[in-house]
């Protein structure tokens, strides 16, 4: 599903490169906790795998397909096959719940009653039926995360990127949002998600443990 291959990053104007020679593998199926102390580079690593930010050295490999190497339109492709999940929700506030997850579909390609059905299905897949007409910034924060959650999987990714989407929420919106990924992975898709929580992987069964620490990962379980 996704290797990186001697993956170097130097933000530009930086002095360190935020990690070296790197190597990942993500396999279909897996659930990957990505953990580390604050600035060890979770954040720029997800965006390496989204396709945000290219390696300065080394390979990305998305579904077979090198990131720093895709046309534009190849690169949206590969992107609308992934799932994606912030710490701070970013839903448009001023719309409502379904409009959100609907907007994502229509970027997509997804029309029409499609759309109505795929959007229903998120809804009730996150337990949030009766507010689907409800403007997103009138929410709660796990309520906005659930929203968010049903954006990323209306199209049933095959990848799920998760970066700290639990870091706003309170313990149980954090195990809540916690079960909906286990639960989108039991359904089939391969989950990556960066945490600065040591408490979430004791509580994923099968769940893997990569530690970015010092510019070096290393599985830890
Ligand atoms: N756009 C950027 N330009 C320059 N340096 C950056 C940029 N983004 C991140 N960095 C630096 O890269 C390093 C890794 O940052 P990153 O956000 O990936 O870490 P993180 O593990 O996600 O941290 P946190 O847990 O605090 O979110 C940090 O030293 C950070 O300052």
């Amino acid at each position: 599903m996704v290797r990186l291959e001697r993956v170097g990053k130097l933000y530009h104007g930086a002095e360190k490169l935020v990690f070296d020679g790197l190597d990942l593998r993500l396999e279909p199926g897996s659930f990957v906790f990505l953990c580390g102390p604050s600035g060890a580079g979770k954040t720029t690593l997800i965006n390496l795998i989204m396709g945000v930010e290219l390696p300065t050295t080394g390979r990305v490999l998305v579904a077979g397909r090198d990131m720093g190497a895709l046309r534009p339109r190849a690169m949206a492709k590969i992107r609308r096959q992934l799932g994606v999940v912030f710490q701070d929700f970013r839903l448009l506030g001023r719309r409502s719940v379904f409009e959100n997850v609907a907007l994502a579909l229509r970027v997509c390609g997804v029309g029409g009653a499609d759309t109505q059905r795929m959007v229903e299905q998120a809804l009730r897949w996150v337990d949030l039926t009766d507010k689907a007409m409800v403007r997103a910034d009138t929410l709660s924060g796990g309520e906005q995360q659930r929203v968010a959650i049903a954006r990323a999987l209306a199209r049933r990714p095959k990848l799920i990127l998760a970066d700290e989407p639990t870091g706003n929420l309170d313990p149980q919106n954090t195990q809540r949002v916690l079960r909906l990924l286990q639960k989108a992975h039991a359904a089939g898709s391969t989950v990556l998600l960066a945490t600065h929580d040591p408490t979430l992987p004791g509580r994923t069964p099968n769940a893997s443990v990569a530690e970015l620490r010092g510019g070096k990962l290393e599985m830890v379980r």
